[in-house]
């Protein structure tokens, strides 16, 4: 878990759209920069189905940042790799600026393929030993034609280096990964995907790899990223107090067993949260919570998690929940719910102690 106090002394981040939450159901006329609809993934194993992800929708605009928390195997990976078009989802659809991925004619497709771009978790696995720094920035900006001669490719490439802190860029262009340590890797790959000046960046737990000092500082760059050239991200992280800091300005969604239980603005959940779910994650955080509001007495009850393959009845969460009642907790899958301000519940205790109603959106 990184330390909340080396994240605390950043000054607030200004976005170019405050974050209002987003309605994945919005109308045509102001599609989102990317909405998920429906989107489910369900993996065909020897030793059965694998509903990693179901039914979850969620929307972005540009600028924006959306973090996607959760304990490990709820899904995360699956639900980026399908946003960045790197998988099919089995069910639903994954849409960039109101055109369902499924539908794109080429030019389209290629549009997307330079606008969102994923940035891995292992930095050391993503890129190309043989290469040299300048040759894997190089080679995407000759290709797409952003640079037509070398001079021009080496030049974009050192602005690149120098838009993510590895400066002097010259010291770095002509290394191989082997010569970088991790935190320099990472920001290499984040130079990367910055080539083809995209607009949304889906970053799978792009820092959780990182020594804890080196982590600050490259959240530093891609914080600064997001500010200076506006790009949404997609940021995917199990931990709750690096989420708090990077997506402070925008939305959380929580996953649980490949759903979301809980959607909205970050801050609202961190100082606010209403599944049980979520509650007990913060409540495993003590220093996220200084003030103490949460009763870290509270622990998740009940066994580990459940297997996707053998999903609990009713409330997937209601073996561990402290809350969970006889009745529907059991037998009936709660719906994400609108509470109050654009936040939503997967929760029944939730929607009837708050009179809320359920969603349209299906998510
Ligand atoms: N290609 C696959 N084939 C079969 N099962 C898979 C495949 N990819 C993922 N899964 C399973 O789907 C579930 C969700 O995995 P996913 O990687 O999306 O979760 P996650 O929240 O990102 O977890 P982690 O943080 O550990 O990566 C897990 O149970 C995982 O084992």
């Amino acid at each position: 878990m990184t330390d909340v106090d080396d994240l605390a002394v950043e000054e607030p981040v200004e976005v170019p759209h405050q974050a209002e939450p987003v309605d994945p159901d919005a109308g045509p006329e102001r599609p989102p920069l990317m909405a998920l609809r429906g989107v489910s993934q369900v993996f065909r194993t020897k030793s059965g189905p694998i509903p990693a992800v179901r039914d979850v929708s969620l929307a972005l605009d540009e600028g924006q940042v959306l973090c996607l928390v959760g304990e490990s195997g709820c899904g995360k990976t699956t639900t980026a790799r399908m946003a960045a078009g790197l998988a099919e989802p089995s069910d639903g659809a994954i849409e960039y600026k109101g055109v369902d991925l499924a539908a794109m004619n080429s030019r389209q497709r290629t549009e997307f393929r330079r606008s969102v771009q994923f940035v891995h978790q292992d930095p050391y696995a993503s890129l190309n030993p043989i290469r040299t720094v300048y040759s894997t920035l190089a080679s995407p900006l000759r290709k797409h034609g952003i640079a037509a001669t070398k001079q021009e490719a080496w030049d974009a490439a050192a602005a690149l280096l120098e838009q993510v802190d590895l400066t002097p860029a010259e010291n770095y262009l002509t290394k191989y990964p082997h010569q970088l340590s991790g935190g320099q890797r990472q920001r290499v790959a984040v130079a990367r995907s910055l080539t083809l000046r995209p607009r949304l960046i889906i970053a799978d737990e792009a820092t959780s790899m990182l020594d804890v000092s080196i982590r600050v500082g490259v959240l530093r760059t891609l914080t600064k990223l997001r500010k200076d050239l506006g790009v949404g991200f997609v940021f995917i992280t199990h931990d709750l107090a690096i989420a708090r800091y990077f997506a402070a300005e925008g939305h959380m969604a929580v996953m649980y067993l490949g759903r979301v239980v809980e959607y909205g603005r970050t801050t609202d959940i961190i100082d606010d949260p209403q599944h049980p779910y979520t509650k007990a994650l913060l409540a495993a955080v003590p220093e996220i919570d200084p003030t103490n509001r949460l009763d870290h007495t509270t622990h998740i009850t009940g066994v580990d998690i459940p297997s996707l393959t053998a999903l609990p009845s009713g409330c997937t969460f209601h073996p561990r929940c402290p809350i969970a009642r006889d009745g529907d907790c059991h037998e009936v899958e709660p719906q994400l719910t609108d509470v109050d301000g654009g936040r939503r519940v997967a929760c029944h205790v939730v929607a009837e102690t708050t009179g809320a109603v359920a969603s349209g959106g299906g998510d």
